[in-house]
């Protein structure tokens, strides 16, 4: 199967909503997923990301609005959206006292995959995720990342088109991640599976083929990393000093530059960082500790269209009618 993904796209939604009393989880979520292309969304805590994974795998009734998932409309055809779903959620639900194997299969019985059939797939689904020589072994002896593995594992058994990944990363070192990572590649070349995972970790979103940054239930950006740095066009310089404000205040006065405030210090956009710094630090006459300039990153989007990073956001406060 292509690695590449193609056009077509296997996931719609169209102004979904969804409300719980008066909190307004999610506002009217517009998104495309192509065929056999792994899509982050992407946001800090509280922004709507499990809600409108709730509404996509038919967990959740919207309140409002359309999304078809695999060629099924979510509300009106249920059981065909669920049987070409895979669902690995924030926690896990592995039964650590079985094997790898008698995890899976077990989960292949409810899948009603038949005996032969669903050994072959469990066993294939151990390779991809590269636990075939643990898979006799109980899963309480398995590391953090090995059970995320075995989890993604088992919703792939029934051949899934789609498969939501819920924070798959949470917890879990650098180092395991980049080891997760490595699998998730794998899993869209050779079962060419469309994948729709949650983070809110932005350098997470780089190895994602398209993004949408969703803050407060709505999606502020959604494009591929690249096209969504691009569209800042600029470089971000970052003043660390003990006077924030009064740096800010010179930035607009003096240079027509418009400064941010944030825990890491004053970030401003220039079109050309190298250039300009010079003429900054000669035209502040305010104490500079350092001085930093780099390329926009996924953490400069969100800025951009948020006016706060995604540390600051934190847990977002709830969203309100009116
Ligand atoms: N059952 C519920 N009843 C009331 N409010 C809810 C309910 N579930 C979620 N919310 C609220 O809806 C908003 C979106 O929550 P949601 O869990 O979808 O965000 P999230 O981006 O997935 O965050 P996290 O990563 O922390 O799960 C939050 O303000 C949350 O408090």
């Amino acid at each position: 199967m292509s690695a590449t993904p193609d056009t077509e796209p296997t996931l719609l939604t169209e102004d979904l909503r969804k409300t719980y009393g008066t909190v307004e989880a999610v506002r009217g979520l517009n998104l495309t997923v192509r065929r056999g292309e792994i899509f982050g969304f992407v946001g800090p805590n509280g922004a709507g990301k499990s809600t409108s994974v709730g509404m996509l795998s038919t967990l959740l009734r919207p309140t409002a609005g359309w999304a078809m998932v695999a060629g099924y409309d979510v509300r009106y055809e249920r059981h065909k959206v669920r049987g070409s779903i895979g669902i690995v959620f924030q926690e896990t639900t592995l039964d650590t006292d079985l094997t790898a194997e008698r995890n899976l299969r077990f989960h292949a019985d409810l899948y009603c995959l038949p005996g032969r059939e669903g050994r072959r797939r469990a066993l294939a689904m151990l390779d991809l995720m590269g636990l075939a020589q643990r898979r006799s072994d109980r899963v309480r002896t398995f590391s953090g990342g090995m059970r995320r593995r075995l989890e993604i594992a088992r919703g792939l058994l029934h051949g899934p088109k789609v498969l939501f990944l819920d924070e798959p990363t949470t917890g879990l070192d650098p180092q395991t991640r980049a080891v997760i990572w490595e699998h998730l590649h794998r899993l869209r070349t050779e079962e060419g599976t469309t994948v729709f995972l949650t983070t809110h970790h932005l350098e997470e979103a780089e190895h994602c083929d398209r993004i949408a940054i969703i803050d407060g239930g709505r999606v502020v950006a959604q494009g591929s990393p690249a096209e969504l740095r691009s569209v800042i066009g600029a470089d971000t310089i970052l003043l660390r000093t003990g006077h924030d404000e009064a740096v800010v205040r010179a930035l607009r006065e003096r240079f027509a530059l418009e400064g941010v405030v944030t825990p890491q210090g004053v970030r401003v956009e220039v079109k050309d960082a190298a250039a300009y710094i010079p003429r900054l630090c000669a035209g502040l006459d305010i104490p500079l500790h350092s001085v930093t300039a780099a390329p926009p990153s996924l953490d400069d989007v969100f800025l951009h269209y948020t006016g706060r990073t995604i540390r600051e956001v934190g847990a977002d406060l709830p969203m309100r009618k009116g």
